[in-house]
């Protein structure tokens, strides 16, 4: 059967939301005095946008076939992730047949391997795996969990994360998320604070909620180990992300260090099979969290979640909406997903790359028929009201 070729590849950028959820306006909870690994320095201790959480932006690529079909895909890389796109990576995409996935993906990597292996290079390659998964898939005229071997269950079930999981149980789903707010550069009064809060929640969710805490890499060992022994009295489910994404000696330490049955997850920051692999073979957490948009895309969390499998880790993707889905619905190592809660308070669900995307499902009660993801491709269409800027042309 002969494929279409690629015959374009088109990369733009979009302020405000979107892949970029970090993006928001001022007074969301995703941006109030969240603890930080800058959270050491007073002055960006309140806000994150004020060291600059925010910078990046969202990255849209588009890539289209020789027969019309159009596949695309949003993460945070924005107007960098756009140059490499078109000053580097489309080379390797156009003209290629749209099976080509495994190909390009080892050439992207490896082409870039001098100047990337993490970080926004390894964002932008995802953003670009993921837009050529929707190409084939749409091609195929299938959703893209059919080519990932099927969904193994009829329906996903969700956590959420936010400032208020109280709310999150009435509105269904089986656990919240809170961020930590305060480092261990506040002291006592501050870790006092992280439980009170936690305390506060548990008493409003009561004792079969799942609690857990964010702390998004802002803590040292001792304070870890510490607020670990603290939340256990508050039955906190897991901790998660509690050090530098570089420290893997010091979560294999924390894993130890723990209550027993407390959870220890981390991985959002973390990229490729062979990041996960130092995560997993070093003992470090027992759930890993990659993000489908930042760790290397499909094509390579295939091989981090078969890695995890071995090694009895289970994998719960960060965020990520669609891209997450469609993958997690088909793994029997992801028995339940993550929902950011993007509305600003957050007392109700809305779409997690709102307001760029069209046809972005939402869990209802908690949960999403697989049916929901019947679509092709992700299912989701770019929303035509929302300005797409190209900074850089291919050639
Ligand atoms: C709430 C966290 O600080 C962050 O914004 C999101 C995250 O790490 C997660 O969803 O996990
Ligand atoms: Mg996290």
């Amino acid at each position: 059967m002969s494929m279409p070729t690629i015959k374009a590849v088109r990369a733009f950028t979009v302020r405000g939301g979107g892949a970029d959820y970090h993006d928001q306006a001022g007074g969301h909870w995703i941006d109030d005095h969240i603890g930080t690994p800058m959270g050491k320095y007073p002055e960006y201790r309140q806000s994150r946008q004020s060291f600059g959480i925010n910078v990046l932006g969202t990255l849209v690529v588009e890539i289209e076939a020789s027969d019309g079909t159009v596949g695309f895909a949003v993460t945070t890389a924005g107007e960098i992730g756009a140059f490499i796109v078109e000053k580097h990576l489309s080379r390797f995409l156009i003209g290629r047949q749209v099976t080509e996935i495994e190909k390009i993906w080892d050439q992207m990597y490896f082409a870039t391997q001098y100047y990337g292996r993490k970080g926004v290079v390894l964002n932008t390659i995802s953003g670009v795996d993921l837009a050529l998964w929707d190409l084939l898939a749409k091609v195929r005229k299938e959703p893209v969990h059919a080519l990932l071997g099927g969904p193994v269950r009829d329906e996903l079930q969700f956590y959420a994360t936010g400032a208020r999981p109280d709310l999150a149980k009435q509105m269904g789903f089986i656990g919240g998320k809170l961020p930590l707010h305060h480092v261990p550069a506040e002291g006592e009064e501050g870790l006092k604070k992280n439980i009170e809060l936690l305390a506060e929640m548990r008493s409003r969710c009561g004792d079969d909620f799942w609690l857990m805490y964010d702390c998004w890499m802002s803590l040292d060992l001792n304070y870890a180990t510490k607020l670990a022994h603290k939340a256990h009295e508050y039955g906190l489910k897991w901790i998660e992300e509690a050090l530098s994404p570089d420290d893997y000696w010091g979560y294999a330490e924390l894993r130890k260090n723990v209550p027993k049955g407390m959870l220890v997850t981390t991985g959002e920051h973390e990229a490729t099979r062979w990041g996960f692999k130092l995560l997993l073979e070093m003992g470090c957490c027992d759930i890993i969290q990659p993000d489908v948009g930042w760790c290397g895309g499909v094509t390579e969390l295939i091989k981090i979640s078969a890695l995890a499998d071995a090694h009895s880790a289970l994998v719960v993707p960060h965020g990520s909406s669609v891209y997450s889905y469609h993958f997690v619905i088909t793994r029997q190592n992801s028995p339940f997903a993550e929902f950011l809660m993007m509305h600003p308070v957050p007392d109700q669900v809305v779409p997690m790359f709102t307001p760029l995307l069209l046809d972005e499902p939402v869990p209802v009660n908690g949960r999403m028929k697989a049916s929901a993801l019947d679509k092709p491709g992700f299912g989701v269409r770019l929303n035509p009201e929302i300005k797409l800027h190209r900074p850089y042309i291919n050639g």
